[in-house]
């Protein structure tokens, strides 16, 4: 009698080229594609994309935006600041892992623009908060990161139908109600050098989880990235290697708990030694605030909505 063994997908960060799923989305091609990604969800909860379709021209003029929001003087930066979710945060304004000094690292968030936005705000609806134009540009900041926020909308919509074809039993248009009017936040990221004199518990990013669905991260060129590879003998980190122009997509705590685990939420960190100045940018797809998070299979009673999670998330990591 033949002896069979079910074999366990080992823990895979791949590089993957959409370029064939964009030409036919039911070729077999596509099908390979659909399957390199769900297997990478179900083991590291991390894989990096090219042939994605957003330009290098507008990632370029992302970057640069970044760049020249961040050489601003510390004093004009913090008129900048909002809530969490809006506008600047001065470095250390978030501790992601407990027990370790804050995240040496500033940040800006965007969201997208609401129509018609009028107070009382909810949270993450306030208005975005943009630098006076004579500070910088309209042209070399909102409007390429209004553009960007779009490209990389449309382009998380496409991830979902992939991540929802490599789950069994699951439609691909499934997730559209939880993108209706979605809380979705482009973040712009510097992390200064980290000092070589540090001890351990100095971090760039601590380390944690994704809070929503989906993440897609932009890297300068500059290593810091790390995920946690957990076996029963020790834990690793794992460096996520910059590629130009790829996305690190990376599975959120949604998608884990949609997929009652089957898709993995992997904790990861940043330590920047690349001994100079390192600048990324995530864009966070978190979706309608009322939408209800649940196990597909039933599995969990009452669920949770985007706007909880959220909420206790930011008030636990932003203090
Ligand atoms: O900057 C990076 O490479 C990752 C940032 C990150 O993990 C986050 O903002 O959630
Ligand atoms: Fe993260």
């Amino acid at each position: 009698m033949a002896t069979s063994y079910e074999v366990k997908p080992t823990f895979t960060i791949p590089t993957v080229d959409l370029t064939n799923y964009f030409k036919d989305p039911q070729s077999p091609e596509a099908e390979q594609i659909v399957l390199q990604i769900s297997t990478a969800c179900a083991t590291s909860g991390f894989f990096q994309i090219t042939g994605h379709g957003v330009s290098e021209s507008l990632q370029a003029r992302a970057f640069a935006a970044a760049k020249t929001l961040f050489a601003l003087p510390d004093d004009i930066k913090r008129t900048l600041a909002g809530n969490p979710g809006r506008g600047y945060e001065v470095i250390g304004a978030q501790i992601l892992e407990e027990g370790k000094k804050p995240d040496l690292k500033e940040g800006y968030f965007i969201n997208r623009e609401i129509p018609n936005n009028k107070p009382p705000f909810r949270p993450f609806q306030e208005p975005n908060i943009w630098p006076d134009s004579n500070l910088i540009p309209d042209s070399e900041f909102k409007d390429p990161l209004l553009e960007y926020h779009d490209a990389l909308a449309k382009l998380a919509v496409h991830i979902m139908r992939i991540l929802a074809r490599g789950l069994s039993g699951v439609d691909a248009n499934m997730f559209s109600d939880f993108y209706k009017d979605p809380i979705a936040a482009v973040r712009l990221l510097h992390y200064p050098p980290h000092p070589p004199s540090a001890d351990s518990s100095l971090v760039g990013a601590g380390a944690h989880t994704d809070f929503g669905a989906l993440t897609l991260l932009l890297q300068d060129g500059h290593s810091g990235l790390q995920v946690l590879k957990k076996t029963p003998e020790q834990d690793q980190w794992i460096d996520v290697p910059p590629q130009s122009h790829a996305y690190v997509v990376n599975i959120g705590d949604f998608l884990q708990t949609w997929t009652a685990g089957t898709y993995k939420s992997n904790v990861h960190r940043v330590i920047n030694t690349s001994g100079t100045d390192r600048y990324s940018i995530p864009f966070f797809w978190d979706g309608n605030p009322d939408f209800v998070i649940r196990p597909l299979d039933g599995s969990l009673g009452k669920g949770f909505t985007v706007e909880e999670h959220l909420l206790s998330r930011y008030a636990s990591s932003f203090g």
